[in-house]
């Protein structure tokens, strides 16, 4: 019997290493007006759109009835004003799909020399990704780089890839170029890819495919638990989170970092909890953003839900819907941290009561 999902891992680590291959370039050359702000203010590269090009593309060529969940769409770079940003992209697009096969990598995947696509197939694959989500059938879910904004200082961002099946997340696939391979040595090599499976565990390997080693959450006790949190405050509250370390007598620090990183360092034993509680009113989260983050947890041992203990639901279209904030742990620590979450949101209420009375 074949081992489910070994194609579409193969082919999700192929799509995810070469988009990572193209962010780390594109960084080191990446010039002013290669940046938009986007409708939601938040910023958007010539990386993000050429990496969605690449990832879709392999998609498209090797499970072409499979629809997909991406967070860019091509529009701005339809119009006239995006001619520039446009050339360049599939200039980028085009060098990272043409380079020599990788370690399990397939020509029948669009891949490799004389694979150039015309400027229109590349803005047709950026718009596939504009799928609406929903709980039935099969879909991918595609954050090309998540964390632009750690992206555009220099540090941590992903590129997120993870496959859905009936609002049940199977597989997950998450480059970091920036993330150090070993936490203990920060200034060693950096870049690293994580994959899971639903079933099969979670891994850990080089951005070339090589050296795979497997992943588990160890047990992390007391107060040398700490908290992985966004780097902006913006995106998840910072001073939420430092109420719960209180409830907890944690006093280290919070390790910042941006996007699913967060979830690779927690998969890995560098960082004990991951909690984001929303800033506001009204900000749902997108499915992109946790995803492949939820099901490495999954695998590695660990809980992911919400703030209020609810699983997360992929099934509801582009974002997680009702779902309030996200706890993710080792599965000890999960009960401990989700048990503070809670004491700490009764304990801002009662301040909130009392200071208006
Ligand atoms: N008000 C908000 N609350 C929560 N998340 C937000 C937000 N505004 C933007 N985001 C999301 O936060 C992600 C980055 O997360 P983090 O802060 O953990 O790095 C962004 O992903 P992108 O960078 O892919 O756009 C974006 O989707
Ligand atoms: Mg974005
Ligand atoms: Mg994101
Ligand atoms: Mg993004």
């Amino acid at each position: 019997m074949s081992i489910p999902f070994a194609t579409e891992k193969q082919v999700a680590v192929a799509a995810v290493r070469r988009a990572c291959l193209l962010t780390s370039s594109v960084f080191n050359k990446l010039v002013k007006n290669e940046t938009l702000t986007k409708g939601d203010k938040s910023p958007v590269t010539v990386g993000d759109y050429s990496a969605q090009a690449v990832v879709n593309t392999i998609l498209g060529r090797a499970f072409p009835t499979d629809p997909i969940v991406g967070e860019e769409d091509a529009n701005e770079l339809r119009q006239e004003s995006g001619v520039i940003m446009r050339q360049r992209i599939v200039e980028l697009a085009n060098e990272t799909l043409t380079s020599e096969l990788g370690l399990g990598e397939m020509v029948e995947w669009g891949l490799g020399p004389g694979q150039e696509r015309t400027p229109e197939e590349l803005m047709d694959a950026i718009d596939r990704g504009n799928h609406a989500g929903g709980a039935v059938g099969r879909m991918w879910t595609l954050d090309p780089i998540d964390g632009t904004k750690g992206f555009l200082r220099g540090e941590q961002y992903a590129v997120c890839l993870a496959l859905i099946v009936d609002a049940q997340v199977q597989l997950g696939v998450m480059g970091c170029p920036n993330l150090p391979v070993d936490a203990s040595n920060p200034d060693g090599p950096k870049g690293c890819i994580f994959v899971a499976v639903r079933g099969q565990g979670a891994q850990q390997m080089a951005v070339s495919g090589a050296n795979p080693t497997p992943l588990t959450i160890p047990t992390i006790s007391g107060d040398s638990l700490n908290f992985l949190e966004s780097v902006e405050a913006a995106h998840s509250s910072h001073s939420f989170n430092s109420r719960v370390s209180s409830v907890l007598n944690i006093t280290r620090a919070p390790t910042r970092m941006d996007s699913q990183a967060k979830y690779c360092c927690l998969a890995r034993g560098d960082g004990g909890a991951y909690l984001r509680m929303p800033t506001g009113v009204g900000y749902r989260e997108k499915i992109w953003d946790h995803a492949s983050g939820a099901i490495l947890i999954e695998e590695a041992g660990g809980i992911v839900t919400d703030s209020r203990g609810s699983s997360l639901d992929f099934g509801l279209g582009r974002t997680l819907g009702e779902n309030f904030g996200v706890v993710a742990a080792g599965k000890a620590a999960h009960a401990k941290v989700l048990a503070a979450v809670m004491q700490a949101k009764a304990e801002e209420e009662e301040e909130k009561t009392k200071a208006r009375v």
